[in-house]
């Protein structure tokens, strides 16, 4: 499709611009590119009505991405492929060179679910925030391997077509695209990557409906610009929309439970537990131990001062919750 091709060149990655809200270099307004694809991306008139489409899902299933469809694929397994290698990681902030990461080691591998747990400021949303290619943030040293690629030798938006993903901790808007063009368009911009045909508006609504259903979210969601106006659960409703409708090898969901009531805890809980296969993984930053009883992890690590100085199971969410970070210390 021509119109994300545009925006692709112009460094926009259609799979991470809603996430980089600071220093990442846009588009400018001003570049008539940019303007052309506004143009193209609102000549793309939404349709409201999902349940009418219902009909013709079954036809665009055939043409879903067959690795993340979560309807073709196994639960959740062991011994899995591995998926990313991190060692001796360290990283700072690009502008005051301050060193976050301090050598930061994590092994994750195909059908795992991996939580990070930390006190505030340990370095856990910087953590995420440099696998997934940041520019607020510099590597220093170590290594990151996803897949076997070298992570450092990719842009954000090869990382995130090679089936990195992460929700934000804060979702930004964007202002004059629609959700439903906006997801459209990054999910294209994966099937190309995968070498599988395009779908157009038509198909796309028929995919993306029952993912709503899915999430409790009403067809209107589609229709309204990316976050713009959503209250903070509906955002994270939202990035838990784009996970679903892109799919993603590896997604990194950073504080997904912050802000949720328990209703939306559980439908998103629930949508992000649908989405694991035995070929996919999950890497969650959280607080609390209430969404690792929803979302069962593998690992449990915890974070302090730029490292992971634990790993475990359960127990450490459990021990947390009863006695804070100074119980931890002292198993
Ligand atoms: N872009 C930035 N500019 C300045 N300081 C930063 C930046 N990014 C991270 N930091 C600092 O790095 C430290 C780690 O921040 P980070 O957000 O990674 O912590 P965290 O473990 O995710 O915390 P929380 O649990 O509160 O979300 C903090 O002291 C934070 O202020």
């Amino acid at each position: 499709m021509a119109v994300s091709a545009s925006l692709h060149s112009h460094g926009a990655s259609p799979l991470l611009s809603s996430s980089f809200p600071s220093s990442r270099p846009k588009p400018s307004p001003s570049s008539t590119t940019y303007l052309y694809v506004l143009s193209k991306l609102r000549a793309v008139r939404p349709l409201r009505l999902c349940p009418s489409l219902r009909f013709s899902s079954t036809a665009v299933k055939a043409t879903t991405l067959s690795a993340i469809d979560p309807s073709t694929t196994s639960p959740p397994g062991k011994d899995g492929k591995l998926l990313l290698e991190v060692k001796d990681l360290t990283a700072v902030i690009a502008e005051t060179k301050q060193e976050i990461l301090k050598g930061v080691n994590l092994t994750v591998y195909e059908g795992e679910v991996h939580a990070i747990m930390g006190k505030n400021g340990s370095g856990k949303s910087t953590f995420s925030k440099v696998l997934v290619g940041h520019p607020d943030y510099e590597v220093t040293g170590g290594s990151m391997v996803f897949k076997g690629e070298n992570l450092l030798d990719m842009e954000p938006e090869e990382r995130s077509l090679a089936g990195l993903f992460m929700s934000f901790q804060t979702p930004v808007e964007i202002p004059g695209v629609s959700n439903a063009d906006f997801l459209n368009m990054a999910y294209n911009a994966r099937r190309r990557k995968l070498n599988q045909p395009e779908l157009g508006p038509l198909e796309f609504y028929a995919y993306v409906c029952p993912k709503l259903n899915d999430l409790k979210m009403s067809v209107d969601f589609l229709n309204r610009n990316v976050n713009e106006g959503f209250s903070g659960g509906e955002r994270k409703r939202n990035e838990i929309l784009q996970l679903a409708v892109i799919g993603a090898d590896l997604a990194i969901l950073d504080e997904i439970d912050s802000g949720l009531d328990i209703d939306a805890l559980q439908d998103v809980a629930r949508a992000v537990n649908g989405l694991l296969t035995a070929k996919n993984s999950v890497l969650m930053i959280t607080h609390y131990q209430r969404l690792l009883e929803f979302i069962k992890p593998t690992y449990i690590h915890v974070m302090e001062n730029g490292k992971i100085v634990k790993t475990g199971d359960i127990s450490i969410a459990k021990a947390l919750e009863k006695g804070g970070y100074k119980a931890i210390a002292e198993r």
